[in-house]
């Protein structure tokens, strides 16, 4: 596992960006996973600016994300989906067919939960997955306990995790309480991980995945036996 300790949310974000940009620029029709909540924003507008630039261009890069709450519509304001459009998809030049996300609102979640995971089988391995921290050490939404081996599936998300999410709802009331993840083991197929980790909410987190035990408890251990991890944190 490399570790880069940034000193600032801009180099953060400056150094992810350049990730993604080298690997497109290398392979325009790269495979990337991508990952909501605030951390990764800073570097979706890196790469909204490159793009303005005419630097790099995302006309043939696939997408696939971590993650979607279960029962929020598409066009609902904290939905995934809406989230990833108005922060990336909707600025640079993606066409529409090459963005994936699970589907929240299907009627059989297990069913989509398989469609979804061959589609990763079909289009992958995924070149670069971005990952972000949850408090309690979650990945995509594996929570702790999560299984080491799990594949696309159905979560229940963790009080910790409602209550975290809960300042973008009106109330904790109306944070979701499933979600579909992409599994531990999905993201462990990809070739290269970069997990994004910044601010004081994160430091425990941080310290554990560094210090701690490989272990079920604390989902992001499991990235200390991939072959080419990148940790850029402060
Ligand atoms: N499902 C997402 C995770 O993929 C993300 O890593 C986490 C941390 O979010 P933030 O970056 O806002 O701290 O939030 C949510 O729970």
């Amino acid at each position: 596992m490399k570790k880069i300790n940034v000193k600032s949310y801009e180099e953060l974000s400056r150094i992810a960006a350049g990730f993604v940009s080298d690997l497109i620029l290398a392979k325009p029709d790269a495979t990337l996973g991508l990952a909501t909540g605030s951390t990764p924003v800073g570097l979706y507008n890196q790469l909204i600016a490159m793009v303005q630039k005419r630097d790099i261009r995302f006309s043939q890069v696939k997408t696939f994300n971590l993650d979607e709450y279960v029962g929020l519509n598409r066009s609902h304001p904290q939905s995934y989906f809406r989230f990833m459009q108005e922060h990336l998809f909707e600025k640079v030049d993606i066409p529409f067919y090459q963005i994936h996300i699970p589907n929240g609102e299907a009627i059989d979640l297990q069913e989509e939960c398989q469609r979804y995971e061959r589609l990763i089988e079909e289009n992958g391995p995924i070149d670069l997955q971005i990952l972000g921290l949850g408090v309690n050490g979650h990945i995509g939404f594996n929570e702790p306990g999560t299984s080491f081996n799990s594949r696309t599936h159905v979560v229940s998300l963790a009080p910790s995790t409602r209550e975290a999410n809960a300042r973008f709802f009106s109330s904790i009331e109306d944070v979701p309480d499933q979600a579909i993840t992409m599994g531990i083991d999905t993201i462990m197929r990809s070739r290269h991980i970069v997990l994004l980790a910044y601010g004081d909410r994160k430091q425990e987190a941080i310290r554990r995945l560094f210090d701690g035990d490989v272990d079920e408890d604390f989902p992001a251990s499991i990235l200390k036996k991939h072959p080419n991890v990148t940790v850029l944190y402060g």
